[in-house]
């Protein structure tokens, strides 16, 4: 009976801080954000970010906490998967993994056993033209053996720009979308995806993170015109509408969140320290956060409004929510010398002031 009534508490706040997608709420919505003359209206990221977190729970077993692949990692970039994998075991994912190039199977094996890293990614410098076909094929039937326990992908974190290797991972988003496995798109999948936007179009799963490069290139492609600061929420609602059914995550001094249906901000104060890798945190965050957030949902009773909010506004929320708390409090500890990793170690304790564990 507490139980449930707690549950239904949850719920009930969750409804109040974002209402669900009814014609009345969004009209209603709108109306607000119109009348804040341009400011996106605030998530209230905290409470959000506690009522979609499980409870530990001894009952429960490996997995159900998050199954989450990273695919990234080449000859250049090793750090951005293992950033984007560790953050999201720390966050409290059961099981992470990585799909990689050969070469950088084995350095990211070396930065973390926790990580269940598959060397199966080949770059074009070490494939023969009449090897292609085989290749891929071999790279995509790998993948899809695992693809259907993931709870989410997260794509492009150090994937490098090899040609042939974004032909493969164009292959794997497309049977990720068939599974209905939820995509975080990030980094050079962010560069694949701006190329064919027939990838993520019309899929209510896919979240693309862009930093203010990412973002440029998507708004010139889709919106035809150049970025603009003075109506930002606008024309990121316009971009989400724009692209169709997707949420997109604009990176920034506040992170500006729509699917096209509203906007959220983020603004939580984070750190000013801009070192390269606090991108990744987030995408790998992001991904727990919005499995976690669906999770939640399918768990909601009957058809409670609840049940009609969409989860990957919600995970976004609470992913930025927690990567900015963490980059403040290791700014606090390291101030200049702060670098992502000493981020990464904040992350468990910036969950545990939001939300302790017992
Ligand atoms: N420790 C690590 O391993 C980290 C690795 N990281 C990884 O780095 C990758 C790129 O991400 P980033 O954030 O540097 O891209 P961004 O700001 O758009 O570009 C800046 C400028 O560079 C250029 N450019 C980029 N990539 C290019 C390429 N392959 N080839 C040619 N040009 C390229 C770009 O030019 P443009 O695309 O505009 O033509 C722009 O002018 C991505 O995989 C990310 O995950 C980061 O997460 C950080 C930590
Ligand atoms: N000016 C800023 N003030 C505060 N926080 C910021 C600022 N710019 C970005 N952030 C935060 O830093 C995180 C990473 O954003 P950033 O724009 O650096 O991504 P990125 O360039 O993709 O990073 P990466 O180096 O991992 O590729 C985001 O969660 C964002 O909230
Ligand atoms: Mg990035």
């Amino acid at each position: 009976m507490l139980a449930s009534s707690a549950v239904l508490r949850r719920q009930q706040f969750l409804i109040r801080t974002l209402g669900g997608y009814s014609d009345q709420t969004h009209l209603k919505r709108m109306q607000q954000t119109k009348a804040m003359s341009g400011t996106a209206l605030e998530a209230d990221a905290e409470n959000i970010l506690r009522a979609i977190t499980p409870n530990l729970d001894s009952s429960k077993h490996k997995g159900q906490a998050g199954k989450i692949a990273v695919i990234g990692g080449c000859r250049e970039y090793t750090g951005a998967p293992y950033f984007a994998a560790i953050s999201a075991l720390k966050i409290g994912a059961d099981l992470s993994h990585v799909f990689c190039t050969k070469d950088a199977a084995s350095v990211i094996k070396s930065y973390s056993p926790e990580l269940i890293v598959h060397p199966i990614l080949e770059e074009s410098y070490s494939v023969r033209d009449e090897d292609k076909p085989s290749i891929s094929g071999k790279v995509l039937a790998e993948v899809d053996k695992w693809m259907e326990r993931f709870d989410c992908l997260v794509v492009g974190p150090g994937l490098g720009r090899d040609p042939f290797l974004l032909d493969c991972v164009r292959e794997i988003l497309k049977h990720a979308r068939q599974s209905n496995v939820p995509i975080v798109i990030d980094g050079d999948g962010l560069f694949l995806v701006t190329d064919s936007l027939g990838l993520v179009s019309g899929y209510p799963l896919a979240v693309l993170t862009p930093n203010i490069n990412e973002y440029k290139r998507l708004v010139e492609k889709v919106l035809n015109c150049k970025v603009d600061d003075h109506d930002a929420h606008e024309q990121l609602l316009s971009l989400a509408k724009g692209i169709g059914s997707v949420t997109i995550l604009r990176k920034g001094k506040s992170d500006l969140i729509s699917d096209g249906e509203t906007v959220k901000s983020v603004s939580i104060y984070g750190s000013p320290r801009r070192c390269g890798g606090q991108g990744d945190i987030l995408s790998g965050s992001v991904a727990v956060f919005l499995s976690w957030a669906r999770q939640h949902l399918s768990a909601a009773e009957g058809d409670l409004p609840i049940s009609k909010i969409n989860p990957t506004i919600l995970g976004c929320i609470a992913g930025s929510a927690l990567m900015r708390k963490a980059a403040s409090l290791a700014f606090q500890n390291k101030k200049r010398s702060t670098l992502t990793s000493d981020i990464i170690e904040c992350l468990g304790q910036s969950l545990e002031d939001i939300c302790p564990a017992i």
